[in-house]
């Protein structure tokens, strides 16, 4: 077999890679059009279509290598012109990647051998011919960065003008984090197996994996689960339809949810009104918003549908209970306050009461210093912080969240043990069991004033209908979705109201419940 060694080249006779960035959107289109695949088979269907394709595949030493193997194996089984790259020596290969080596090997497969020092002309000269590249040297089992040998290799691969396919995470790219370790490749698709993994879904993550398609490999969940801390599940339409339920025809208003929303002060009565307009447009049957008497007095003329009730500064724990009692869910928090009697109120209903609580904006506020205080909270907690948020309850900030939203709302779900919902784009849903739920939908049309009051209130209707994981995927898709149907009304991705994210709602439920995409009706 012709090794990599006997084309030894000086060490570093490779020019020095360029800066391993790929160009545009439209580079990438053109080669996925220019790969020669006669056929895609539709599923179900034995993909034992002729490649007829020149295909380049560069293996690690490791598991991702060996995953590399089987793919070359079974592209050369279908005609493929296959030549294998092992970015280290042979005997480097162990265990299943192995197994799987020698199968390619034996199927007279066309393997060279690239260990530290090998010249990197061999490889250059196959990818100046190759219709497809397949990344197979690092996967999840990247621990530290690729410098040396490995990462003039991988120089080498981002020069490369045909489509690039990833096995499970760009080589390069750390799979919990999302961060470039050393050098990454830069590919067109990356098929991620078991999981997506939570690393290809950050800014730089999805950059460098390109189009990610999740393979199910029919691994059971729980241990995968178990082993890593990176995986995370998309929110899928059809699963949240399947948990709206439809409701009986002789439903009457208290239970199609009692809901609280204990929010609003002078100056700021609207969050408390699209909180609670939220809710009734989700669905819930009575809603009434609880505040200060002075902020209700204010409200008496802009609600009609929704009742108010007061809190009497002097008695709150009395006139919180009071208003509390036969709820089956509250949402407490936006526009509520940051003074000592908001504080008192906060920490009687997030503390005390035993029952489904929202907890949003300033009531989030009244943690910051203290939020493992709320891992003590009686009854159920769904947190729904926005980055700053979050960053002032963990002590760091905004810009130190969004650098690594997966760490950040599992160290908050470990202090508080709540279900933590972390707004901004691509919304992360982290709960107490270590499970992680990410939506892929929205738009910047979302980032609107409001728009968190709104899906405060969505989540509180939800609660009164679905246990507190459903409620909180439920409430964090639809609103997004919502976002997404305005962008295609209006061809815009500005401009909308949060209260008109509320008026969606309706429509997208009936949508969803009845197994329809909202974005194609
Ligand atoms: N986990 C599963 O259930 C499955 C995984 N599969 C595939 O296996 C890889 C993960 O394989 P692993 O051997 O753990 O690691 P890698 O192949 O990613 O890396 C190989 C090896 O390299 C060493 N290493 C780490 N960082 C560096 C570095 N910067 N420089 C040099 N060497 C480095 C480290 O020792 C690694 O072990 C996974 O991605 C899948 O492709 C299967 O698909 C089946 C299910
Ligand atoms: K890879």
């Amino acid at each position: 077999m012709p090794s990599g060694a006997g084309l030894r080249g000086r060490p570093g006779s490779v020019p020095p890679p360029p800066n391993g960035r790929r160009d545009a959107e439209e580079a990438r289109a053109a080669r996925i059009r220019s790969f020669p695949v006669r056929h895609v088979p539709s599923p179900g269907q034995p993909a034992t279509y002729p490649l007829h394709a020149r295909v380049v595949v560069v293996c690690g030493a490791g598991n991702n290598g060996g995953d590399g193997f089987v793919v070359a194996r079974h592209l050369l089984a279908r005609g493929a012109e296959v030549q294998v790259f092992l970015a280290a020596r042979s005997e480097k290969v162990t265990g299943d990647s192995r197994i799987n080596h020698d199968a390619y090997v034996d199927l007279g497969g066309a393997l060279t051998e690239l260990p530290p020092g090998a010249s990197l002309a061999p490889l250059e000269v196959a990818l100046a011919g190759a219709d497809l590249l397949v990344d197979a040297i690092f996967g999840t089992g990247l621990d530290r960065p690729i410098e040396g040998h490995l990462a003039d290799v991988i120089g080498v691969l981002n020069t490369a003008t045909c489509l690039c396919i990833a096995l499970d995470v760009p080589s390069g790219l750390d799979a919990d984090s999302g961060a470039p370790l050393g050098a990454a490749v830069q590919a067109d698709e990356t098929v991620t197996f078991g999981h997506l993994k939570i690393g290809l879904l950050t800014p730089e993550g999805a950059r460098l994996a390109g189009n990610v398609h999740v393979v199910d490999l029919g691994v059971p969940d729980r241990p995968i689960l178990a082993q890593v801390g990176h995986v995370a599940e998309v929110l899928r339409k059809e699963t949240i339809g399947s948990s709206l339920r439809p409701r009986e025809a002789s439903v009457y208003k208290h239970q199609a949810g009692n809901v609280l929303v204990i929010a609003g002060s002078s100056g700021k009565l609207g969050a408390a009104l699209l909180t609670a307009r939220a809710a009734m447009r989700t669905g819930a049957g009575l809603v009434t918003i609880c505040t200060w008497a002075d902020t209700a007095r204010a409200m008496e003329s802009r609600v009609v549908e929704l009742m108010t009730t007061s809190i009497d500064p002097a008695r709150i724990a009395a006139s919180l209970d009071g208003a509390l009692a036969g709820r089956r869910a509250v949402a407490i928090g936006p526009g509520l306050g940051l003074d000592e009697r908001a504080r008192a109120a906060v920490d009687h209903v997030v503390l005390g009461w035993d029952g489904l609580k929202v907890v949003d904006a300033d009531a989030l506020t009244h943690f910051v210093g203290r939020p493992e205080a709320l891992a003590t909270a009686r009854g159920s907690l769904i947190m729904t912080p926005h980055s700053g948020e979050l960053g002032r309850l963990l002590g760091r900030s905004a810009r130190a969240v969004e650098e690594d939203r997966f760490g950040a709302v599992r160290e908050a779900v470990a202090l508080t043990r709540a279900i933590v919902v972390l707004k901004g784009a691509r919304t992360i849903i982290a709960l107490p069991d270590g499970r992680m739920f990410i939506c892929m939908a929205g738009n910047p049309a979302l980032a609107t004033a409001g728009s968190g009051d709104v899906l405060t209130g969505m989540i509180a209707a939800l609660l009164c209908s679905m246990d507190p994981t459903a409620a909180a995927s439920a409430g964090v898709l639809i609103h997004a979705l919502a976002g997404d149907v305005w962008r295609a009304q209006t061809g815009s991705d500005r401009g909308l109201l949060a209260g008109e994210i509320a008026e969606l709602v309706p429509g997208l439920i009936a949508a969803l419940a009845a197994g329809c995409d909202p974005l194609s009706t």
